[in-house]
């Protein structure tokens, strides 16, 4: 049973397939302050919070068992997914499962000010009617900067051409094409300044974007300006906000997030040019439905089949292109574990990864993760995964090198590990036949032809006659069994070596006899954790003709 804490006053009925399932037990708890939370945190598997819990790394020191911090939302600047990461938790969140509802925050948010309807309310509704106070602005024919054209960014953009504003989008990543296809500007944050009525921030908050408006970027707007922040507090330096509307120079600012939550500051309370909302962008029944809905859909799918969608510290990729990256994985996964076997077991310092062919054109991160994860997992066993295996290495101090290769090595699709520490290395390539599935294909400088099984003998012997019988003839006499058997050498007569599969484990008094036989140098013993694991993934023979 996996236990799940969640926090933060989620959606109840988001969480139904966690709630029904049978193999998941939920607790809710209100936002509980770090100490409390940092007594119970240690019984949990999983974490469902929104903004408000924080997820500091000294929590979680605590969380011994956690496997998964999953943010109902999409900011994630309440968890130190550093701190996450180190510890191999998986961080998720739910993008675009709130776009709407934040979208329409900012609309309102921007109409409420235009119209200066949160002040005209207040004096309504407390008995006076005065006509005179509130004359507002229209948004017809303004210009509105947008800044940061992702998912909530675009949809303000395209609502607010529904009201004839002309848009100005500044973002990294947003392209001519695509800003021509929104019928919108692609514009520089200058040219936001110099031509905005309206400025409207959709970034999150990063190290680049904290304090993106400041005081030298507010001496270039327009004067009038307006500003709409629905995004993140900090983005926004508040006390030069607040320097230039009462300077008179911004009209007016709509903020629905703050530098310090919740907002205590007069300055920014108490200003008549200034509307606030307690970061209410997500606030829907149907947004909060659906982050809950994600998130905890998500965290099934990570604990019962091992499917992740959403990490924000693990590389994403299409469901198509993992897919097609599946084989490669299962094999990776196999070749990292045999070659640190075949490097006796030493720690490594150096590993290097190559790949070639079909695989130069695919996003191999992941692939690449889970060869080194197999390499670690040798002497950090569960305590390395995907999230943190990079954090591992360089904490082992092992330097890793991956590089694409334009030539083939013979394979429509090739891939090569090697591990070393001082002067040894080890080394193996291997490749997935299409309709054959995985082989390993070298082994060292030899090469060979052996589809990875769980059990795997490999013998450094000198080639002369009588080798292979003697081997057999020996392992007969344990009763253990050779499912195949493969020699590979570089020279008659030289070196040579033998990998044999087998169908149980080889003890070590078979060992130390297969050591005796005259002319067999080296005899090891390697196996493979997850080969069952892995076998449904594995690409099975379909047709010869398809080689
Ligand atoms: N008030 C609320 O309740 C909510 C707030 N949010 C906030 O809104 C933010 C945006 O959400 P989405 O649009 O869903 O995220 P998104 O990831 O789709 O879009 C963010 C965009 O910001 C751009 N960006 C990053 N750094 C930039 C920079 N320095 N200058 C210009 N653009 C930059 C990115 O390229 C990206 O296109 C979130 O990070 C979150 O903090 C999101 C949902 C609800
Ligand atoms: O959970 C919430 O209400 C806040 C939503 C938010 O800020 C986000 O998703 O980034």
């Amino acid at each position: 049973m996996y236990k799940v804490l969640v926090t933060d006053g989620i959606s109840q009925t988001g969480l139904k397939c966690l709630v029904d399932h049978a193999n998941f037990i939920v607790e809710r708890q209100p936002t509980l302050p770090t100490d409390e939370l940092k007594r119970i945190i240690g019984d949990y598997d999983a974490l469902i919070v929104r903004s408000q819990t924080k997820v500091t790394g000294e929590l979680l020191e605590a969380a011994g068992r956690l496997r998964v911090i999953a943010r109902a939302g999409v900011g994630v600047d309440n968890i130190d997914v550093n701190a996450a990461t180190k510890k191999g938790i998986i961080v998720i969140n739910a993008p675009g499962a709130n776009t709407i509802a934040a979208t329409e925050h900012t609309l309102a948010m921007m109409l409420a000010m235009a119209r200066k309807i949160p002040q005209a309310h207040q004096k309504t509704s407390g008995g006076e009617w005065d006509r005179n106070s509130f004359k507002g602005v229209e948004l017809y024919k303004k210009t509105l900067g947008v800044v940061g054209m992702g998912k909530i960014g675009t949809e303000v953009a395209k609502r607010a051409k529904g009201f004839g504003m002309n848009i100005l989008g500044f973002d990294p990543y947003l392209t001519e094409d695509r800003a021509k296809k929104l019928g919108i500007t692609k514009a520089s944050l200058d040219l936001i300044a110099a031509e905005a009525d309206f400025i409207t921030i959709h970034t999150p908050l990063t190290n680049d974007t904290r304090g993106i408006i400041n005081d030298e970027f507010l001496s270039k707007t327009k004067k009038g300006v307006r500003f709409v922040n629905c995004a993140r507090g900090g983005i926004i330096d508040e006390k030069a906000l607040v320097r230039a509307i009462q300077s008179g120079h911004v009209a007016g600012a709509a903020l629905d997030v703050f530098e310090k939550e919740p907002v205590g500051d007069p300055e920014l309370l108490q200003n008549p040019n200034i509307i606030v909302t307690p970061h209410l962008g997500a606030s829907t029944v149907e947004a909060q439905e659906k982050v809950a809905e994600e998130v905890s859909a998500e965290i099934v799918e990570i604990f019962e089949n091992q499917s992740i969608q959403h990490a924000v510290n693990m590389p994403q990729m299409s469901g198509e292109t993992q897919a097609k990256l599946q084989p490669y994985l299962v094999l990776g996964d196999q070749v990292g574990q045999l070659v640190i076997q075949l490097l006796k077991n030493s720690a490594p310092t150096k590993i290097e990864i190559n790949y070639y062919g079909d695989l130069i054109d695919e996003d191999t991160e992941l692939l690449t993760r889970t060869m080194l994860r197999g390499v670690l997992s040798y002497h950090l066993s569960d305590s390395v995964n995907l999230i943190n295996v990079l954090h591992l290495l360089k904490e082992q101090g092992v330097s890793y090198n991956v590089q694409k290769n334009a030539t083939n090595k013979g394979f429509a699709n090739y891939l090569e590990l090697s591990v070393s520490q001082g002067d040894e290395t080890a080394r193996i390539g291997a490749t997935v036949l299409n309709g054959y599935g995985a082989r390993i294909v070298k082994i060292n400088q030899y090469r060979i032809d052996v589809k990875p099984e769980k059990y795997l003998l490999y013998i450094k012997h000198q080639d002369v006659p009588g080798m292979i019988g003697k081997v057999g003839s020996l392992l007969g006499d344990y009763q253990i069994n050779i499912g195949t058997m493969q020699v590979g050498r570089t020279e008659v007569g030289g070196e040579a070596i033998m990998v044999l599969t087998l169908d149980k484990t080889l003890g070590t008094e078979v060992s130390r006899e297969l050591v005796q036989i005259p002319g067999l140098d080296e005899a090891q013993f390697l196996e493979l954790s997850n080969v069952d694991t892995f076998e449904a993934g594995r690409v099975e023979p379909q047709a010869v003709e398809s080689v």
